[in-house]
């Protein structure tokens, strides 16, 4: 099957890469003819392990290739997978300018080179949205709309495009469901077939539900503070009943990321729109929001003023393996310690360069003993390999004072406690 992606980020680079190594024809569109030129030369623009040399496989076997625009690149495509950004609008729902000037574009194409086709979105939308998309294309004839959302996770995106968890497809006609189903064909995974609106839906209650799980357990890690029980003891004790499940019970500094910030809020918004409250998700939002401000007060506590003091960030990307920041808790650290007037010296092992924009004040390390180097303390806020595994006598050699923040709860509590070190986790005795 010919198959276009339309939009070559996290989630339309890795589609366009799995469908090929799956076996279809696949061209890869972006409007950023500058990622398309380096999509070219096999060169990944994101940090996202394995992605790099499964690109250049499926390249050179001929099965993936990428144009700047539908009419350059995808003319005879029977199905076009919408994978462009629905990022938070300034009321809080997804800003759909970008799905919808894709849809001019299959428009236009269509126009062109009228073919039966299917069109299928990808992008997070709220909704209601493919019902839109398929009424504006309708006139066009010849064209299906389906809804098959992602859940890849950013630093595993092609092993889980590759080995969904779940395929959900949303449709209103028997041939989207049958081109789906071969387009699908050999990936194992359960299915779900239901209505567009449903698809839709299950995207966005899954991120909600898994961050009402996070801001669960940060929340519940402010009452183990006060008590002096352990976060992380009770999370595993949960988590053995199979009814809870033992994933996305870790606190921290709160969840951040491309998507659960902005989906949490675009569902509010949509519930908002249709007269429904969804108060749990509401606290959820307002907890992840002051999650940072919390742990920094405890951090400005111990240490009695943060003026002055040099702190030392591990890990600014939203999470390990990823060089994204967007809605990075990092940023909220950043923001509290420099705003109080802290010295920060941090390091990341690729996110660096993208925090450097938006903090020139900044230190950057080229590795965490250099970022440790005369700290009054260390904050642990991403957990990568490189942040956590650490010679701990040299840690406690290069810094002031002996004071770890560990916004992770990544590091060996007891034995840094016992050589020594004063350890503050989250909820952690
Ligand atoms: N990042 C992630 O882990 C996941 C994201 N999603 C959803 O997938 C969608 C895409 O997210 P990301 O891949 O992270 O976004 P991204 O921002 O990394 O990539 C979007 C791409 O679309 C391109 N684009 C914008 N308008 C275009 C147009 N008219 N024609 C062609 N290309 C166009 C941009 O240049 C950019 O390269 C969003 O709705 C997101 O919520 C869903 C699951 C996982
Ligand atoms: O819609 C999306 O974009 C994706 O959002 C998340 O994926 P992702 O944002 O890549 O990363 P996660 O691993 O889910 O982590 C999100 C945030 O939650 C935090 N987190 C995660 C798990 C946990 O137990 N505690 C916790 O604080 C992470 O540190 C991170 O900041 C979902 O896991 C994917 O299924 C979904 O497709």
């Amino acid at each position: 099957m010919e198959v276009a992606v339309v939009g070559t980020g996290y989630v339309g680079l890795t589609t366009a890469v799995s469908f090929a190594l799956h076996g279809h024809r696949v061209t890869g569109v972006d409007v950023d003819a500058a990622k398309i030129n380096r999509l070219k030369q096999k060169i990944c623009p994101i940090y996202e392990p394995g992605l790099e040399e499964a690109l250049a496989r499926a390249i050179d076997s001929g099965a993936l290739r990428f144009a700047a625009s539908l009419k350059e690149g995808a003319r005879d495509a029977d199905v076009l997978f919408i994978c462009v950004g629905t990022p938070e609008a300034a009321d809080g729902s997804a800003d759909l300018s970008y799905l919808f000037a894709a849809v001019d574009d299959i428009r236009a194409l269509q126009a062109d080179v009228p073919k039966q086709r299917t069109v299928v979105i990808k992008s997070t939308v709220p909704v209601g949205t493919a019902d839109r998309v398929a009424a504006l294309l309708a006139a066009c004839g010849g064209i299906h709309v389906a809804s098959n959302p992602e859940f890849l996770r950013e630093g595993s995106a092609l092993q889980d495009a590759l080995s969904p968890s779940r395929i959900v497809i949303g449709a209103d006609a028997d041939e989207a469901f049958a081109v789906l189903k071969r387009l699908y064909e050999g990936v194992k995974a359960p299915r779900v077939f239901t209505t567009r609106a449903d698809a839709e839906l299950i995207k966005y209650a899954s991120n909600a539900f898994l961050a009402t799980k996070i801001s669960f357990m940060n929340e519940l890690a402010r009452l183990c503070a006060v008590l002096g029980t352990d976060v992380q003891t009770v999370a595993r004790g949960m988590g053995l009943d199979s009814r809870i499940g033992p994933e996305f019970l870790q606190a921290g500094l709160g969840f951040g990321g491309s998507c659960f910030p902005k989906d949490t809020i675009a569902l509010l918004q949509l519930a908002k729109q249709h007269g429904v409250s969804l108060s749990i998700l509401e606290k959820v939002r307002d907890l992840n929001a002051t999650q940072p401000d919390w742990f920094i007060a405890r951090l400005r506590d111990r240490l009695g003023t943060l003026h002055g003091k040099r702190i030392a960030v591990l890990g600014l990307a939203f999470k390990p393996n990823t060089d994204d920041i967007r809605e990075a808790p990092s940023l909220k650290v950043l923001n509290v310690l420099l705003r109080e007037g802290a010295a920060v010296s941090a390091y990341d092992p690729v996110a660096s360069p993208a925090v450097a924009r938006l903090f020139p004040q900044v230190t950057y390390a080229s590795d965490p003993y250099a970022a440790l180097q005369a700290a009054d303390a260390a904050v642990l806020v991403t957990e990568w390999k490189q942040c956590v595994d650490l010679d701990w006598q040299q840690v406690k050699a290069v810094m002031n004072a002996p004071v770890l923040f560990d916004g992770r709860n990544a590091w060996p509590a007891d034995a840094l406690s016992k050589a020594g070190f004063v350890y503050v986790g989250v909820g952690r005795s």
